[in-house]
């Protein structure tokens, strides 16, 4: 097992065509089997103040879904689009991941639901949720934000949502097992409480869930089998906000805070992190435009690292150099 003990620099990958691709609102970013990269975004739809009522009901029907294709599937190299699809399924893209399997599993805020597509099926696999109904109870999400699936048993968790404060495991085809967390009490957020549970990290080195608590501005992780509380990363320099998190096999966690609130001085940036102690190992912004709202991260295990923005409309995609002192431990 190697430790991240050398000098770690994560550095923009100018030479990168991907940022000049003309993109809706980039909500999700995923890496397929052959570390392509897939980029979930939202066409010519956008989410803004008058997409929900006061129940969250999604107000923008009469659209229709996206007719654009919301899934690409990019070379990591030179940006080239490889496969494309996801038209007229979705209205408000938002988490994407992909399984084992070369599945990709999606949430959409707008239908409350959660999708599991065969990499070359026009008709979802399977469903959860139902179609423009928030809810929250067994079959009901509010703007569910991710989803991932456990290689190893077949679980699915989903990060339900931006108007509930829980995570739900499903059995692999589909059916309620159990759930956890609660909202966040004025005052402290306690250990399982969430302020919009934004994205998910699955370790399964580690059988645990690392949840981006994204108004808490901080990390929870929990046994994925119990939904126990292990542990919060919170650094002063995520600020208020912390967006998305991702795990590479090898031990590094990734990140991306939120813009700072007028006067504070957290700047929005990434973030890379020994996992099993949770110190910051590097920091990185991109050196070609600027952050406006970064919303997923992946990276790969030779710690390629691409990042989503949804308010930019764009993919950064950034490199690592790292001078290793190997040490086998
Ligand atoms: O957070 C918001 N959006 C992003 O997360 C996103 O997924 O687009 C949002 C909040 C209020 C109104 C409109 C959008």
């Amino acid at each position: 097992e190697k430790e991240h003990t050398g000098d770690f620099h994560v550095e923009e990958a100018v030479e990168w065509p991907g940022l000049d691709l003309k993109l809706g609102q980039v909500s999700g970013l995923a890496l397929d089997a052959e570390n392509n990269l897939v980029i979930f975004h939202r066409g010519d739809h956008v989410w803004d103040e008058n997409s929900f009522d006061s129940k969250f009901v999604y107000q923008q029907r009469g659209l229709g879904p996206i007719e654009q294709n919301t899934i690409l599937v990019l070379n990591p190299s030179n940006a080239k689009l490889l496969h494309s699809m996801g038209k007229s399924l979705f209205y408000l893209p938002h988490g994407l991941s992909i399984d084992k399997n070369s599945n990709f599993w999606v949430t959409d805020v707008a239908l409350h639901q959660v999708f599991k597509l065969g990499a070359y099926d026009r008709e979802p696999l399977l469903m959860l949720g139902v179609a423009l109904q928030p809810g929250s109870d067994k079959n009901h999400f509010c703007q569910p934000t991710d989803v991932t699936v456990d290689p190893i048993t077949g679980s699915i968790y989903v990060s339900d949502g931006y108007c509930n404060s829980r995570i739900i495991q499903f059995s692999p085809n589909g059916l309620y097992v159990m759930q956890w967390g609660e909202e966040t009490s004025l005052g402290r957020a306690r250990p399982g409480q969430f302020r919009i549970p934004h994205s998910l990290a699955l370790i399964p080195d580690f059988s645990q869930l690392c949840v981006a608590d994204r108004e808490n501005g901080r990390i929870q992780c929990f046994m994925l089998e119990t939904g126990e509380f292990i542990r919060e990363i919170k650094h002063k320099s995520f600020g208020r906000e912390l967006f998305a998190v991702s795990y590479v096999p090898g031990g590094l966690l990734f990140a991306v805070n939120g813009m700072p609130y007028p006067g504070e001085a957290e700047p929005v940036q990434g973030f890379v992190m020994n996992f099993s102690t949770g110190e910051i190992i590097d920091t990185f912004i991109p050196l070609r435009k600027s952050f406006e709202m970064p919303h997923d991260v992946v990276a790969s295990e030779d710690k390629t690292v691409f990042i989503g923005d949804v308010q930019a409309r764009a993919v950064w995609k950034f490199a690592s150099t790292e001078k290793m002192e190997h040490r086998s431990v």
